[in-house]
């Protein structure tokens, strides 16, 4: 893995566009969003500040910051055409599809009209996103239907405080505003890369995020801190999970949480989004998940030079902050919002249709034989 060759399938090392939104592994193991290092965003920055530096340029000042929550904050409330719909769907549906039908049923209610909307049109999902997710949940897990406004000064705060029905800790409101950050964007990842083919034939922001959502969900991406979640609750101890992992190694399987398609020995967001889980841990006076969770790294780096990515202890992270499995990867989508959405106006901003070729590999051409022949 520490050799890991950028090239083959998948397009793998393949240069599909250009960006100045951020770089991935760029000197090995970096991160960054315009310029700023993540771990110095995640330190000394928060999630609107981050959203504002993707969508217009540069970080904001104090009055350009608090005139755009302002902004932020109206926006939060549902239509109550949307509040039904998600009132439809059955607590048995994955919360990444509720992600999508919010997201694309929205855009049938305030279409963007035409590119003079775009910024609005992604401030309106980053604002309405906490509330498809919470509306819907408690709705069809509690049977409580949520105000869907918070005096709430911060997305995470806002969503926290839907998700539970009161305000989060000032530590728990922290760590969902890291991780906001951590997740906001990744250049060409492959939900970015759905949402800028969608953008490159001119079509709306609703219809490139719902892409991306549907891109995000599979386990290979977005879905990885679920299944990493699912995974480490059935290890009952760090010897067990030792155990355990090299007979799925043994099988072939495929370890959720571990690996990249960039990176090559470490991922920079793990060691941020890894210390918080630590944290929490500690303060819920329980380190059993978080113990197995680092056997699981020693492990995988061990035997097979693999290290964590962002997914890995977002698991235990968001564990320890009482939120379902079920909603790990939704939000995801309520950060990865801000990344799609700053790569849908970069597309637009100069734009060619996304048409690679392929490499034709089936029969040579054939005549078609009439049905009662064949
Ligand atoms: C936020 C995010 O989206 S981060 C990614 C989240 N996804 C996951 O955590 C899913 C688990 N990881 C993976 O499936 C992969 O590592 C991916 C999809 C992230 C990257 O895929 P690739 O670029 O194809 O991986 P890569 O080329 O490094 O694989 C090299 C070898 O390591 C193996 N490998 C890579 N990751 C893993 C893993 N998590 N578990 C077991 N084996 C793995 C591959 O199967 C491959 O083996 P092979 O040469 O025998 O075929
Ligand atoms: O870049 C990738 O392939 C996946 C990833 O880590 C992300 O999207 O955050």
């Amino acid at each position: 893995m520490v050799d890991k060759k950028l090239s083959g399938a998948g397009l793998r090392g393949q240069s599909a566009g250009e960006t100045s939104l951020c770089t991935v592994g760029k000197s090995g193991s970096g991160l960054t969003y315009r310029g700023y290092d993540v771990a110095d965003l995640a330190d000394n920055a928060t999630f609107e500040e981050v959203a504002f530096l993707l969508f217009e340029g540069e970080l904001p000042n104090q009055q350009q910051l608090d005139k755009y929550k302002t902004e932020l904050k109206a926006l939060r409330d549902l239509p109550q055409a949307l509040k039904e719909v998600l009132q439809r769907i059955p607590a048995s549906a994955h919360p990444m599809d509720v992600m999508r039908t919010g997201c694309s049923f929205l855009g049938n209610l305030e279409p963007e009209e035409d590119f003079t909307q775009q910024n609005h049109a992604a401030n309106r999902l980053l604002a309405a996103f906490p509330a498809i997710m919470c509306y819907w949940y408690r709705f069809s897990h509690e049977g409580v239907e949520i105000d869907c406004v918070t005096q709430e000064d911060s997305i995470a705060g806002h969503f926290l405080t839907l998700l539970n029905g009161k305000a989060p800790s000032a530590q728990h409101q922290k760590v969902m505003d890291v991780s906001l950050i951590l997740y906001a964007e990744h250049e060409f990842n492959a939900s970015t890369f759905t949402a800028r083919v969608c953008a490159s034939t001119l079509s709306d922001m609703f219809s490139c995020i719902t892409g991306a959502i549907g891109t995000l969900r599979g386990p290979l991406h977005g879905g990885a801190n679920e299944a990493a979640m699912d995974m480490i609750q059935k290890f009952t101890s760090p010897a067990d999970a030792k155990t355990q992992m090299a007979g799925m190694l043994e099988r072939k399987e495929k370890i959720m949480g571990f690996g990249h398609a960039i990176y090559r020995t470490s991922d920079p967001r793990n060691v941020i989004i890894k210390a918080w889980s630590e944290k929490l841990a500690k303060e819920n006076g329980d380190t059993s998940l978080y113990d197995i969770s680092v056997a699981c790294e020693e492990f995988m780096w061990d035997s097979k030079k693999l290290f964590c990515n962002a997914d890995f202890f977002h698991a235990s992270a968001y564990h320890f902050m009482g939120i379902p499995t079920k909603l790990f990867t939704p939000i995801f989508v309520c950060s990865r919002l801000t990344g799609w959405a700053a790569h849908v106006m970069e597309q637009r901003s100069n734009n060619r249709i996304i048409r690679p070729s392929a490499d034709y590999i089936g029969e040579e051409p054939r005549k078609v034989t009439p049905i009662a022949q064949r």
